[in-house]
This record gives structure tokens, sequence and C-alpha cells, in this order.
């Protein structure tokens, strides 16, 4: 017979509340078949940690249960755009990604076409990548001043910064076989698949955002700036310090996917947001570049990774971008059009990525001066 059910719930508060309100109801169920197995149904928004239940003889006596919650960040189901014929599908997604977009920044996708075994066979390889001593990886050093970025950069040695990274360029640049061999084959399958994700959503944010037929398409018509980068954080010590370094994407539309390691926060209305992705979910976050052309309706909202203690946590960033000779600038769709000013000065896409470059390379003495966005905005002073 069980006696009790000890249950903590680790997430943002509304996950919480939404845990806790799930547990409840299940509480007589839970109950009566405890005895053998904790048996929860899951919302792909909560996940175990982990439950551990003590047994006297055959009899169990408690279960600790730890559910991981996460209810606020919207999970959007794409798989209405893989199959023919469902407008309502199609609907659904769309105004649920113009609400993250303009809320948060950032949403949670699931079937949304990228094959989950091409994606943990890419952080197996980067696990193996990581895993070697440093004189093979800095074969690949980073090539200074490239565009997009290419190659190996160290941690640093500052023990507040332990993470290290391989940026990886598409393979139809004429450089792009600088990179470890084990990765290529890899590589051409992710870029064909996340590309063809990236024209997705952005001709849904396209539609979202009220522009033209295919404005964003015309717009952003050549793949070659775009890259990836595969992350590996280090284990954060016992004690001490997490590394929190914020920032915002520079790009346009980033995907994100991990080794189930929680630790990506998303900052909102003075909040960190963890974030913990259902397994097989892609992060999917809008860039610098659809907040500027937007004039801020679409919001690129701040990020960081908390290194987690005890695990390393590995990582792929996809950056769907636009071409360095591009002009980024608020559009008149919703600027005069909407008889609002410009909130931001343009600029041409290389000269932002340079500068972006330069913190990663030459990072300044303290993070607030990172060169980011508001560079170029507009103050009413
Ligand atoms: O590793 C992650 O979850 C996020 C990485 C990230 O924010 C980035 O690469 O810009
Ligand atoms: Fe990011």
């Amino acid at each position: 017979m069980l006696k009790c059910i000890y249950v903590s719930v680790f997430g943002d508060e509304r996950g919480k509340e939404v845990a806790l309100a799930g547990l409840k109801s299940k509480a007589k169920y839970v109950r009566s078949e405890l005895g053998k197995r904790m048996k929860l149904r899951l919302t792909p928004e909560i996940r175990f940690l982990e439950d551990e239940s003590i047994e006297r003889g055959s009899r169990i006596e408690r279960t600790f249960v730890q559910v991981m919650a996460n209810s606020v960040l919207p999970t959007v189901d794409l798989s209405a755009y893989f199959n023919q014929g469902d407008e309502d599908g199609k609907k659904k997604a769309m105004l649920e990604i113009e609400e993250a977009c303009s809320e948060y920044g950032f949403f949670l996708a699931v079937n949304h076409g990228v094959p989950l075994e091409l994606m943990s066979r890419a952080l197996q390889v980067s696990k193996s990548f990581f895993e070697l001593p440093d004189q093979e990886k800095l074969k690949y050093s980073f090539k200074p001043g490239s565009s997009p970025p290419q190659g190996f950069l160290p941690a640093p040695d500052d023990p507040t910064d332990r993470k290290e990274h391989l940026f990886m360029v598409p393979p139809y640049n004429s450089d792009s076989n600088y990179c470890p061999p084990a990765f290529q084959q890899i590589l051409k399958d992710m870029f064909h698949y996340l590309s063809e994700l990236g024209f997705l959503v952005e001709s849904i944010i396209n539609d979202c955002l009220g522009l033209p037929r295919d404005f964003l398409k015309e717009y952003n018509n050549n793949r070659s700036w775009d890259f990836i980068v595969s992350h590996h954080y280090f284990p954060a010590p016992e004690t001490g310090y997490l590394e929190k370094t914020c920032h915002t994407d520079g790009n346009m539309i980033t995907f994100v996917f991990t080794n189930g390691v929680e630790g990506l926060e998303v900052y909102k209305d003075g909040k960190w947001i963890p974030i913990t992705p259902p397994d097989g979910s892609l992060v999917v976050n809008v860039g610098d570049i659809i907040q500027v052309m937007s004039n801020d309706k679409f919001k690129s909202a701040i990020h960081r990774v908390v290194r987690p203690r005890g695990r390393s946590r590995y990582s792929y960033a996809f950056f769907y971008s636009v071409h360095g000779d591009k002009l980024v600038e608020p559009l008149p769709h919703f600027t005069i059009k909407k008889g609002e000013s410009p909130k931001y000065k343009g600029f041409l896409y290389k000269e932002y990525a340079q500068l972006r470059l330069r913190n990663r390379t030459h990072p300044p003495a303290s993070p607030e001066d990172l060169i980011g966005i508001n560079h170029y905005a507009i103050t009413n002073s």
C-alpha cells in the first residue's frame, strides 16, 4: 500500500500551477496505481526529472517525484504544413506563432520535419569531437574575420565562461570543408532540413506580419550566410559561478536543439523563464533582423544558458540569416504606413555581423559593452 507521494516541481510559476493541478486531478488514480510504478500522463510541457520509490519488503511506502514544468512557452505543432489540405491546422499554428513571436520572441516546434534520428546523430558527433584533445580541435581553429564564422573557438581560461564552440558553414560555400570529416555528411543533411524549415517559418512569419505574399522570401533569397554552431557547455562547478552571458541573436530566425539538458532561459517582463524542450522538439526564436524590420512588432528576446551542475550540455544552433550585402531597416509597412517613427537606423547586415563577431573574439572587459542591436536604435533625445 502506498502511503505518501512527495512531489517537487521545478520550472516557472505558471508551469508549476499546471503541473500541480494535473497531479491533484490524478491523485486517486495515482494512489491506486502507484504501488507498482509511477504513472502520470505527461503533457509536452511537463516531464519527469526523477522518480524514486522507497520499498519496505513488498510494500511501497513513499514515492518521490520530481517534475520539470514549463507551461509558458507555446509549443507549436507544424504537422499541418507537411500534410496536404489541413487548412485549419495551418491557421492554428500561424496564430500561435504570431502570439509567441510578439509576446516571447520564442516558441517550441514539434513535427517540424527535421528527422529526430539526424538530430541525435549530430549530437553524438559533436560530443565525440569535443572529447578530443585541444590540439586536435585546434586543427580547425577559428578563422579570424570570416563571414559566416567558421572553426573551433576553445573555452577561455576564465572559470566563469567554460564553453567551447564549433562554427560550420553551408556545404555550398566554397570553403565549406573546413570542418572535421565526421561532420561533413551530417552538415549536408542538417543544412538541407533546417533551411527548409527556415523557409517555412519565414513564410509563416511573413504572413503573421501581414507582409505582401513572399515578401521575405524574395528579400532573403541567398542561403550562403547561414551557419550552424555546435556548442559544448562544461559542467558548472558544484559551488560558485554559473556562466550566464545574456544575448539576443543577430540573425533572422534561430533553431536550437540539445541533448535534453536544461539550461536555456528566456527573459520576459523582468523574469527568466527556464525552457524545457520536449524530446525531439526545436526551440525557435526570432533574431534582431526580424525585430528591426518589424519595428519591434516581433521580439528578438534576450536569452542565456545557465551551465548545469555536474554534467555537460551539448546543443546545436542553426542561424537562418540574410546575405551580408542586404540592407536591414524597419519596413514602411510598420513605420510610414502606420504613422510610426522607425526605431532603428538602417545598416548592412555584414557590418553588424562583424561587430558581433568581435564580441566573441575580443570580448569587452564588461559584458554591458557587448555590441547588440541597440547600437542602431534611434533614441528620441
Ligand atoms: O544552447 C542553447 O540552448 C542556446 C544557444 C544560443 O542561444 C545561441 O547559440 O545563440
Ligand atoms: Fe542565442
